[in-house]
């Protein structure tokens, strides 16, 4: 079995703000790039992995990877979607591709393991954490309109894995529909395929806001202490 890796990495951040974009802020001395990197590499069914960067990071994210040769770094697109379809169709030799936030460097091995028995078995199949949080839906000024019952609530994280050939179609579906999701599992659903839900874990965080960077520094430190 030869699974792929794409890592959306091509976005400004602008949520975090700031001078440095997310993907480059150093935790525990590291690039939040290489730490989501160093997530695949050495993966006994991962050939490849394609980092998807924006334009004008391209050459420094190829430096920053010089000693990762199985990465091959290309430039992103507008969106996330745009970024993901550059990065699976530079894909030469997987049959199956994990797609990956840049950004959410946090995932344990267990969890990628739990993923990928699944993606053999399932051909689609997502991580997710059962939401805490009771959800309601409002309208557009704001008054709640109703409150979808919590048991069947998730929030989606990634990796996302799927066979190629079926994020391929689904990709190439969605561009010729104009449609743009916010993740890459929505594009599956839409073209009719069950996608199957892994219970991920809660510390598998997108680093979104600036709050997160505590929380994330705080992750290392519980990882740290519980190896000790
Ligand atoms: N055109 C884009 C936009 C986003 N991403 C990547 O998709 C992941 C999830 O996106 P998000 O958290 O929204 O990142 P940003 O787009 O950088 O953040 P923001 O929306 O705050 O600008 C990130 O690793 C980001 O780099 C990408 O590859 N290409
Ligand atoms: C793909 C994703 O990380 C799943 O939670 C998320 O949907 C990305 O969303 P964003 O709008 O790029 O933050």
């Amino acid at each position: 079995m030869n699974i792929g890796v794409v890592i959306a990495a091509a976005g400004q951040g602008k949520r975090m703000g700031g001078p440095v974009k997310k993907q480059f802020i150093e935790l525990a001395g590291k690039p939040v790039l290489l730490h989501t990197l160093d997530l695949f590499v050495g993966l006994e069914y991962v050939k490849e992995i394609v980092v998807v960067t924006a334009e004008e990071d391209v050459e420094r994210t190829r430096k920053l990877l010089a000693a990762y040769p199985q990465a091959l770094v290309i430039p992103g697109g507008a969106e996330r979607q745009d970024s993901v379809y550059l990065g699976i169709t530079a894909l030469s030799s997987s049959d199956y591709v994990m797609i990956h936030d840049g950004a959410r460097p946090f995932l344990s091995c267990s969890t990628l393991e739990k993923l990928v028995d699944a993606v053999r078995v399932k051909r689609a199949a997502i991580l997710a954490v059962p939401v805490k949080d009771t959800i309601k839906r409002t309208d557009e000024t704001g008054v709640v309109m109703d409150t979808p019952p919590r048991k069947s609530l998730w929030a989606v994280q990634t990796p996302q894995a799927f066979a190629l050939s079926d994020i391929l179609a689904a990709h190439e579906q969605a561009r010729k529909d104009g449609f743009l999701g916010t993740d890459d599992a929505s594009l599956v659903e839409r073209i009719g395929q069950a996608v199957h839900v892994v219970e991920g874990e809660y510390t598998n965080i997108k680093l979104t806001t600036p709050e997160d960077i505590v929380f994330g520094e705080a992750i290392l430190k519980w990882r740290r202490e519980r190896e000790q």
